[in-house]
């Protein structure tokens, strides 16, 4: 007849391996959990992407990365840019690092590395105007995003809006990445772009009608979110909603195309130089709507006007050459970049030697900003400087010849955004 086969008292003859038998066992099990886990991981990610079976090394490949990113070369045809990322930049980048890594649903909007290369023509090499943008934007922020012209703003702008696709890297708009899953997107997006997209024949009103109904409003619901966006831009009073939009000023038609990407409450705006053209009253309209406009939205601006990005942003980045160049609010800005004071005179341009004898006499560190005949500008180092000998300077000065204006400020964001731009062009190209 049979055995009575193996105990637990066996586990201790030395006779047969069935302690052995059991840790092998133990650690199979261990190594199929851990498979079986990465597998599932990979399978489910934010956005639906699938990530890497080996996303649990990224944790120490990016720390890796990091450290050796600062300087670094890029060669596109005959010219080697030179990527020298501030701090500031660097640490918005680390942020979207960990915030993919830990799938971290703060955050609205989240580009990782998005680049846009326009395809070279006729034998030209291509065109590279976004170089790797990363960027997290919190619920509810207003983000402004200031740059010269033919920075790459609205090539930006135009890849989030899904106009036109992104060479490399991505982004995610409320966890969903805009390579794959736009039309989703676009159910929670608003859009006010560069120039007024508008039907001459139709009404205010029609217009938000129509743009309603594209964000699924029916019925009762549509009607009271179509009077109510009209209240909010001041466009309901006195039948002007109902008049053609051909017949508009440009401030009502900037503050129509305002209302339309407001309509179905997105959670996610996009505005690009939404005041452009309008004068100081209809501006003043205008930021009062995006203002109020700004309560549990995420909007991205882009602006020329220093003065709107201080009024309406939370943070601010500057963007050169399809670079970010620094990122965070004005008052940071002025801070890290404005340890100065600016130092404006003006006289005859036969005393512009005496101005800047002057200035150097204050504080050899000072710096000419510019001059346009007679006007000259510096700036002085606030460390080096007091106020009270400025003002003595001046004094001296106006007893030996005439000084028609001057002034001495702190930095303006103005400044910021001249010395940002100003700094960035002379690094990043070497031809
Ligand atoms: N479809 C395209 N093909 C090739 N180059 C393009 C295309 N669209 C834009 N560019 C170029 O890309 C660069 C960036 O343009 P973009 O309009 O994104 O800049 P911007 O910062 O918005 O400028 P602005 O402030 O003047 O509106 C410019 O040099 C522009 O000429």
């Amino acid at each position: 007849m049979g055995t009575d086969g193996m105990r637990w008292g066996d586990l201790s003859d030395n006779n047969n391996e069935m302690g052995h038998v059991l840790i092998i066992m133990l650690l199979e099990w261990l190594l199929v959990l851990f498979i079986a886990y990465c597998t599932y991981e990979a399978g489910s990610s934010r956005s639906g992407d699938r990530r890497s079976p080996f996303f649990f090394l990224k944790k120490f490949e990016k720390k890796h990365s990091a450290s050796f990113r600062k300087p670094s070369l890029q060669r596109h045809g005959s010219k080697v840019y030179v990527q020298l990322e501030k701090l500031d930049v660097i640490q918005e980048r680390e942020k979207v690092e960990q915030s993919l890594l830990e799938h971290d649903m703060s955050h609205a909007i989240v580009c990782d590395n998005l680049k846009k290369v326009y395809p070279g023509r006729d034998g030209n090499p291509g065109k590279s105007v976004v170089r790797g943008l990363s960027l997290a934007l919190s619920q509810g922020e207003c983000f402004g995003m200031l740059g010269p012209n033919g920075a790459g703003k609205t090539s930006f702008i135009n890849m989030m809006i899904g106009l036109i696709k992104p060479s490399s890297g991505t982004a995610y708009v409320q966890g969903l990445d805009i390579t794959t899953n736009m039309d989703q997107i676009y159910a929670n997006m608003g859009v006010c772009p560069q120039h007024d997209l508008l039907w001459e024949t139709l009404t205010g009103r029609e217009h938000l009608l129509f743009y309603g109904r594209l964000k699924n409003l029916k019925g009762f619901t549509l009607t009271q979110a179509v009077e109510e966006s009209l209240k909010s831009v001041d466009l309901f009073n006195g039948g002007v909603a109902d008049k053609q939009a051909g017949k508009y000023s440009g401030g009502m038609k900037r503050r129509l195309s305002v209302a339309i990407s407001l309509i179905g409450d997105p959670k996610v705006v996009y505005m690009d130089e939404p005041s452009t053209g309008l004068d100081p009253a209809s501006r003043n309209n205008l930021w009062n709507v995006v203002k109020r406009a700004k309560q549990n939205r995420t909007i991205i601006l882009t602006t020329h006007s220093m003065e709107e990005a201080e009024h309406l942003c939370d943070r601010l980045g500057i963007f050169v050459d399809g670079n970010l160049q620094c990122v965070g609010n004005p008052k940071e800005l002025k801070g890290r970049y404005g340890g100065s004071y600016v130092f404006t005179m003006t006289t005859s341009s036969n005393h512009e030697v005496d101005i800047e004898n002057l200035v150097k006499d204050l504080s050899l560190n000072a710096n000419k900003i510019y001059q346009i005949t007679g006007t000259q500008k510096f700036e002085l180092p606030k460390k080096a400087i007091k106020i009270a000998d400025v003002f003595r300077a001046v004094e001296n000065a106006k007893s030996r010849f005439q000084v028609q204006a001057w002034g001495l400020a702190d930095t303006t964001l103005e400044d910021v955004f001249i010395k940002v731009a100003r700094e960035a062009q002379p690094f990043d190209v070497l031809s």
